[in-house]
């Protein structure tokens, strides 16, 4: 196995630990929350169900024979766990690489703790190293892009892919992200867009984090 792969899948042993049996569970999507489900299946522990936030994670859960519920059917949730492509010492992340963020906001925001799992290469001090993607309303893809660009990004259509909620991204290059909350929320008033991948009203509360030195617990360092 990859050096990296072999991180992401230390991280997301490590994440069971907080997983409580006999409750339910939001899990996000990616190649980390793919090695989560599979040490969740292969653990003792029995949820009570979990929420998924695409059609891969549920192809995954289905595999492992993991019990899917809907949104809902819960009354909230009390952990979420899931991967970021890029992840600062405030917890707030880049999230969609996998074009799964609008589900994983929405799953995000009904939980009351973010466990983020992931390699040493995601932990960043500055967010932006990758472009953010946005999700957007297929018919409004041309004046959302100008509107990016007017934001001082440079969008590109991730060719050949639709999300599951049957739209498109825009994988924004060179945002200055040195205010996330303000870009965040910039960027999701533009009418069109549906959301994107900046995760700071929704950060993480605890980044389990695969490094070659061990697996390292972090939290939001102010
Ligand atoms: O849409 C995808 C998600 O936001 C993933 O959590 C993110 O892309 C990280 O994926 P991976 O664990 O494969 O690096």
């Amino acid at each position: 196995m990859a050096i990296q792969d072999e991180l992401k899948r230390q991280a997301a042993e490590k994440a069971l630990e907080y997983v409580q049996e006999n409750e339910y569970l939001g899990i996000g999507t990616g190649s980390t929350v793919r090695f989560f489900i599979e040490a969740l299946a292969q653990s003792r522990k029995r949820i009570k169900g979990a929420v998924s936030t695409s059609a891969q994670t549920s192809e995954a859960l289905k595999s492992f024979g993991i019990p899917e519920v809907t949104l809902n059917e819960v009354n909230g949730l009390p952990l979420y766990i899931d991967g970021a492509d890029e992840i600062n010492h405030l917890l707030q992340m880049i999230k969609g690489g996998g074009g799964a963020l609008v589900n994983e906001k929405i799953v995000a925001s009904a939980a009351e703790k973010f466990i983020c799992i992931a390699d040493e290469s995601k932990y960043t001090s500055r967010l932006g190293h990758v472009p953010l993607p946005v999700e957007v309303m297929p018919n409004a893809r041309s004046l959302v892009a100008r509107r990016l660009l007017k934001l001082g990004g440079e969008p590109e259509l991730r060719l050949g892919f639709t999300t599951d909620n049957g739209n498109q991204i825009l994988d924004v290059a060179n945002l200055n992200l040195n205010e996330p909350i303000k870009m965040e929320d910039a960027i999701n008033n533009i009418p069109g867009v549906v959301d994107n991948g900046l995760f700071t009203h929704y950060s993480a509360d605890l980044l389990v984090l695969g490094c070659s030195s061990g697996v390292q617990i972090l939290t939001a360092k102010v």
